[in-house]
């Protein structure tokens, strides 16, 4: 073990910080405390991995022998990035280990979604057996759906094998189109977002929060989906304008939503919580236990690529 120190800011599986401990010296933040512990002790530190709190000019400028920072996942909006690399200090991410477990919340709340559990289960706890004979009652089945998917990075791919295997097709928009071999390989079919939004059965978001996706998703937006057509979001709240978004579910522009992310998170407004068309799960993407641990061992590696090895491993300030 080197005597380099590194703060750890936020709850993570002991399992995954195994290599970390090896290498350096590791400080948790007491539980107890908050981000004002971490700014008063945060210039002891060469390594930070950042949970639960903005890596902003402020705590960059705490940070005076900082030299990386490792998100705890794939999303590093909490981090004024460029801030950072104006002061020399590395930034990096988890893409890996947030892969799998991400695309398995969106088809978790594709399915849910679109079969009704949310109002399936209340109805059958509060009420009474729903007669699912009646149109009103009925879900919307997936197979031969078309699924738009905004932000064909590695969980939007993801999301399209797992769309594949319920039979449904796959259309998608990114800032790039990718390759004729890529589209063919993954079987997807770029279009462009007017296309995505009127044509899609169902949208799911992947794209990182940055000003140009910053509320893309707004009345308007609303206006042109199908209102047989759901949205989903396991990306970052931003992405939607939710007051749109719940005018569009009250008023059935659209007809549900899935969201696991909210632009006011952690709050979620009590208008989204009395709807029966939308069903919330509180920012659990990456909720498992094996994400948890590979998260932590991910940015373990980070750390250890960079301040050991000289060599970072997920920069995203280059
Ligand atoms: O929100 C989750 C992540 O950024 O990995």
């Amino acid at each position: 073990m080197s005597n380099i120190k590194v703060l750890v800011t936020g709850r993570m599986p002991e399992a995954g910080l195994t290599e970390l401990r090896k290498n350096f010296a590791v400080t948790r933040k007491p539980e107890k405390e908050g981000r004002a512990w971490v700014l008063a002790h945060l210039s002891e530190y060469e390594g930070l991995i950042l949970m639960g709190t903005q890596a902003d000019r402020e705590l960059i400028d705490a940070g005076t022998n900082l030299k990386i920072i490792s998100a705890s996942g794939v999303g590093y909006d909490k981090i004024d990035i460029d801030y950072a690399k104006q002061k020399g200090i590395v930034v990096a991410n988890c893409p890996k280990s947030v892969l799998i477990p991400t695309a398995e919340m969106t088809f978790a709340l594709i399915l849910a979604t679109m079969r009704r559990l949310h109002f399936y289960d209340k109805t059958i706890r509060t009420e009474k057996w729903v007669d699912v004979s009646k149109p009103e009652n009925m879900g919307t089945g997936l197979q031969g759906k078309t699924l738009g998917i905004y932000g064909m990075g590695r969980i939007g791919s993801e999301v399209a094998k797992y769309a594949q295997v319920f039979g449904m097709k796959v259309i998608y928009h990114n800032r790039h189109q990718l390759s004729s071999q890529e589209e063919a390989k993954k079987n997807v079919h770029y279009v462009d977002f007017a296309t995505l939004v009127k044509t899609a059965d169902v949208i799911t978001l992947h794209a990182p929060a940055t000003p140009s996706t910053t509320g893309v998703f707004d009345a308007q937006v609303f206006k042109q989906m199908k209102k047989t057509a759901y949205i989903i979001n396991v990306a970052r709240g931003k992405l939607i304008k939710q007051n749109d978004l719940i005018a569009a579910l009250q008023n059935g522009d659209i007809a549900g939503a899935g969201l696991d992310v909210y632009e006011t998170e952690p709050e979620v407004p009590q208008a989204l919580c009395e709807l029966d068309n939308v069903i919330l799960s509180p920012h659990a993407g990456s909720g498992t236990l094996s994400a948890r641990t590979n998260i932590a061992a991910e940015a373990s590696q980070n750390l250890i690529s960079y301040l050991r090895d000289h060599k970072p491993l997920n920069q995203v300030n280059k």
